[in-house]
């Protein structure tokens, strides 16, 4: 089974640009998992322009599905992190003033960095996986900083997808059997999507979580929430 983690920073972008609670993240996040959500990934960024810090201690209160809380391992990440103990924490190399995830973890070089702050996770019971790009040497390097799982960066599968499917998923799928190979468990994420989810999810050995916010949430624009979701869903069969 491929669980599906939605994204609400959008919701959370959408708020911030009034500067009132309307959308209410906590509100959301209880609605997605009314609508068979089955778990609440955010993104919070140094400058909290989508999701605050501030919002990640009230949804850990009320998420009952699986929280996975992403970021740059900053020490003001790690603090809040290590005293929340989410389910699952995603590492992600991404830089304060990126627009959004560009890049997987260079697990070779950040090594020592990784394995530090992955263990100190571990210890407190939390779920580590590191976001990295389809390359089998990073995913080497992701086993030896002993991750429970990786997350594949989707960016180059989704946008190579409509010219020509195979090429695109071909690293993706070489990817997925190495993971099984190390013992990693695998997640993936970054602009899935309705038209690319179900070939991704049909053709990676064990995909065991997609985590979706920025297509899911403009679907939602159209067909609603509780409908969305549930497309998102059937994709996942
Ligand atoms: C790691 C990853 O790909 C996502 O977390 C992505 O960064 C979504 O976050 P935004 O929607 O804030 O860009
Ligand atoms: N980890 C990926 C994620 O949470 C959502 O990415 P996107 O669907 O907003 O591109």
């Amino acid at each position: 089974m491929t669980k599906l983690s939605v994204n609400i920073n959008k919701i959370a972008t959408l708020r911030n640009a009034r500067g009132g609670d309307r959308p209410n993240v906590v509100q959301v996040a209880k609605d997605c998992e009314r609508f068979g959500a089955q778990g609440i990934t955010v993104h919070p960024r140094p400058d909290e322009r989508h999701i605050r810090y501030r919002d990640v201690y009230d949804l850990h209160e009320i998420v009952t599905t699986e929280f996975n809380i992403e970021g740059n391992p900053t020490p003001d990440f790690l603090r809040m992190v290590l005293d929340i103990k989410p389910a699952q924490v995603t590492l992600v190399p991404d830089a304060p003033d990126a627009i959004t995830s560009n890049a997987g973890w260079d697990t070779i070089r950040n090594k020592d960095f990784l394995k530090d702050i992955i263990h100190k996770l571990k210890e407190s019971g939390i779920r580590t996986s590191i976001f990295v790009d389809p390359d089998l040497s990073m995913l080497e390097g992701a086993a030896a900083v002993d991750t429970d799982r990786v997350e594949l960066y989707t960016e180059a599968y989704a946008s190579g997808y409509h010219q020509n499917r195979d090429a695109a998923i071909a690293t993706y799928v070489q990817a997925s059997e190495k993971a099984a190979e190390l013992g990693l468990g695998l997640n993936a994420g970054h602009d899935l999507d309705l038209d690319n989810l179900k070939y991704l999810k049909d053709n990676l050995l064990n995909l065991q979580e997609v985590s979706i916010g920025h297509a899911l949430v403009c679907d939602a624009l159209y067909f609603g929430l509780e409908n969305t979701i549930q497309l998102y869903l059937r994709q996942l069969q």
